[in-house]
Order: structure tokens, then sequence, then C-alpha cells
């Protein structure tokens, strides 16, 4: 049983990318800029922009940080970001969601420009995704793909159980484990609520992507022996015995799914830590298009 270490699989992205930012530098250029926006103080999203403008710095990124009110207006939102597209100093712009009740994603989503759009929400970035061209690929998933690159996984003419359909990882990942390249040529089942039979659905799983944030929900009974089994949950689930007062749970069963399973991603430590890595790529891919 292998154990797809996300702490490995990102370091190495970002050490690649440091290298690539060093010798930009070297050459005289700029350094690229990512932009995060965080609304209001969510403890669990606090931690995620923190360590993407940590990993920023460790790459030789600038990054500003943006930090709206919970009561922020949704107006005021979007001139935020229009300020931001219209700034020539910044490559990548992200609002980290979720966002309060009052503001509508979906526009907030539309209005970042498709050429700053490095976390890949904007409609024009999932067409493109869906049709196979060049596109900026959801953190999430396109971590999924850098971390089954990295421990060579092969996927070609397996069956892939995606479970969980929402825009962030589930629909973009089906479409990437089907897609034409290297680590892509699956047959994708994508399940969601409504599925009938799920169990027996993710028993034909060479490969399971649990991306539907309920803690533990796969158990080693739904898993074919050897599957490779990756792990997007991050739910955290107070515990008064753990240092910060809760402990982060995957979607997975892992001690007993890891006595079943050829090769899983832990939580933390896992999928998490490639989002980041995902980002990162697409912010230097952004920066780079601006400045050619
Ligand atoms: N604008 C976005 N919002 C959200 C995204 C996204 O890609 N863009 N994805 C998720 C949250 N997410 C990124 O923002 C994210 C989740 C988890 C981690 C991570 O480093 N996890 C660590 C544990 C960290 C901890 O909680 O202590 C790990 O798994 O080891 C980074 C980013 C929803 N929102
Ligand atoms: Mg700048």
């Amino acid at each position: 049983m292998q154990v797809l270490d996300g702490k490995i699989a990102s370091q190495s992205v970002k050490e690649q990318l440091r290298q690539e930012v060093s010798q930009l530098m070297a050459e005289g250029k700029r350094a690229p800029h990512l932009a995060a926006i965080l609304v209001g103080s969510n403890g669990a999203s606090e931690t995620y922009v923190a360590n993407k403008v940590k990993s920023c710095a460790e790459i030789g990124f600038e990054s500003t940080l943006v930090r709206l009110e919970e009561t922020v207006s949704e107006e005021a939102l979007l001139n935020t970001i229009q300020n931001l597209n219209n700034d020539a100093g910044i490559d990548g712009i992200l609002v980290q969601l979720p966002l309060p009740k009052h503001i509508s994603e979906q526009k907030v989503i539309e209005t970042i420009h498709p050429d700053k759009d490095v976390d890949g929400f904007h409609p024009n970035s999932v067409g493109k995704l869906v049709q196979g061209l060049e596109t900026f690929v959801p953190a999430t998933p396109y971590g999924i793909m850098l971390m089954l690159e990295h421990f060579n996984i092969s996927t070609k003419g397996k069956h892939a159980v995606v479970i969980g359909r929402s825009n962030i990882v589930g629909r973009p990942m089906s479409v990437l484990l089907s897609s034409n390249h290297a680590y892509g040529n699956c047959t994708v089942t994508i399940c969601h609520s409504h599925t009938a039979n799920l169990k027996e659905i993710c028993l034909q799983g060479d490969i399971i992507v649990a991306a539907l944030g309920r803690p533990e929900f796969v158990k080693a009974d739904m898993v074919k022996p050897g599957a490779v089994i990756i792990d997007v949950g991050i739910t955290r689930v107070n515990d008064a015995t753990a240092k910060k007062g809760y402990r982060i749970k995957g979607d997975v069963a892992y001690n007993e799914v890891a006595t079943v399973a050829g090769a899983i991603t832990p939580v933390p430590g896992g999928v998490g830590l490639m989002t980041i890595a995902g980002l990162m790529k697409n912010t230097l891919v952004a920066y780079k298009r601006r400045i050619s």
C-alpha cells in the first residue's frame, strides 16, 4: 500500500516553480503577483488563504491579501475585483469561497477577468476545460492530476469513480480524468446524492475520488482491493482532546480503507497541499501570458 504524500508532491511542484521564478528574476523580470480576497473571518478560510500567501512567499511570488468585512456589500466586493482586474501589476485574482449568503458567488466568479482567473471557476475557463483547450484548471482537480503525475499512477483505461459533482472539484475532475492526456483516458462514473447502488459502483472503481464533504463516508467494504483512493474531504470535526480543538477528517475512513487500497492520500497532508500547488502553477501561467 502506497501513501500518496501531498507534502512530498507539493514540495516538488513548488521547488520547480521557485527555480523558474528565480530564473525570471535573474533576467530582470518582475515577480508574479497573486491577489486573494477574503470576506469575513471563517477559521478554515483564514487557514487556506494564509497557506496560499505563505506559498507565494516561498516560491518568490508577490501576494496581496484584501480583507473585507463579513457585511461587505456585493457591489463593494465586485468593485474591489474590478480594481484588481484593471491593476496591471496583478496577474491572478482569487476570492476565497464560501462567501456570505447575501453575496452571489456566481456574480463574483463572473466578474474576475478570465485572464486572471487562476481558480479556473469562470464559465470561460470551465468551457475551455470541457472542450480540451488550454485554460486555468480549478486548483483541487489540477492538484490531484499533479499528484497522479508525481507518483506516476497509471490511469489509461481505468474506471474512475468520482463521488461529488461540485463545480470546484467533482465536475472538473470527471472532465480531466476522461480527457485524452497522460494521466487521463479513464472511463469515469460521476456519483451524487441521487445515485442508486453507490456502493456497487464504488466497488468497480480502480480509482475513487471522494469529494462529497461527508467525513469518513467511504468505508473499506466499498473499495475494490488495490484501488487508488483520492480523498478530497477536509471537514473540521470538534475534538476537545486535539490541540486546536478540532481534527480534520477526510471523506474516506482512512484506517480501514488503507487495509484494502493500493494507494491512498492522507488527510491532512494530501490533496489540500496539492490544491495550493495547483493554484501556484496557474498563477505562474497567468503571469507568463501577461508579460509575453
Ligand atoms: N477560491 C477558492 N475557494 C476554495 C477553494 C479554492 O480552490 N478556491 N477550495 C477549497 C479550500 N481550499 C482552497 O482554497 C483549500 C483547502 C485545503 C487546503 C489545505 O492546505 N489543507 C491542509 C490542511 C489545512 C488545515 O485545515 O489545517 C491539508 O489538507 O493538509 C488548502 C486550500 C474551498 N474554497
Ligand atoms: Mg506587483
